[in-house]
């Protein structure tokens, strides 16, 4: 049997997060190289297996997208079926649709058939961690409860039907009957979570990732 082949997968590396996605991803067996990228030349210097955009703040990262002449190479990639993970203000840019967005509005990246809601916690203060069922994407330590954290977090307010949802989640506030929101999902070769897994020492999210860009899942 063949070993199987080791991923290169890049980072969007202009603002937020980033540094903890690369740290996550070098911990997964599968990857090969992370190759953190500014612009769209970096981005173009070695053929990608998966990017991932990380959390942050997705107006400031769409203005920095259309400076760094980053958004059109990303539309492209996305459009071209390639493997994406948007966490966060990532999630956010991969929408196809969005609510509250800055006012005067933001560009997207879009692809991913879903409208999606900023900010829908509420304030910074009202960040949470939850731990939360996800039973297609824990493969490993079934046991271990999945705890995300959520930094005024999205959420995906209504999905296309090529949308599968892998999370939900009440928010801490909640009233009882309080239904549960969208927080993570896949379309394809799509991933978008609206918490942030490089947060948490648990690579079992990322792994996930990598299994969706070798095409194993
Ligand atoms: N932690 C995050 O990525 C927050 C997202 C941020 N509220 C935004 O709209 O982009």
């Amino acid at each position: 049997m063949t070993a199987p082949r080791k991923l290169t997968i890049g980072v969007l590396a202009i603002q937020g997060g980033f540094i903890e996605h690369s740290h996550a991803l070098r911990q997964c067996d599968a990857v090969e190289r992370v190759v953190e990228f500014t612009n769209a030349k970096e981005m173009a210097a070695q053929p990608l297996d998966g990017i991932v955009l990380p959390g942050g703040e997705s107006s400031a990262m769409a203005v920095l997208l259309e400076s760094f002449d980053l958004l059109e190479p990303l539309r492209a990639y996305v459009r071209a079926g390639k493997a994406v993970w948007g966490t966060c203000a990532g999630m956010i840019l991969l929408s196809d649709s969005i609510k509250h967005a800055k006012l005067g509005g933001q560009s997207l990246v879009g692809g991913l058939h879903a409208t999606t809601v900023r900010n829908a916690f509420g304030r910074q203060k009202e960040s949470f961690i939850a731990t939360l069922d996800v039973p297609d994407v824990v493969l490993a330590d079934r046991e271990k409860p999945f705890r995300a954290v959520f930094i005024r977090a999205p959420i995906i307010e209504s999905v296309g039907d090529d949308v599968r949802v892998l999370a939900r989640v009440v928010r801490p506030s909640a009233p009882p009957d309080a239904e549960p929101d969208i927080v993570a999902v896949r379309q394809d070769r799509i991933l978008a979570t609206s918490f942030h897994p490089e947060l948490t020492r648990d690579i079992r999210f990322h792994e996930y990732f990598c299994r969706m860009v070798a095409g194993e899942v």
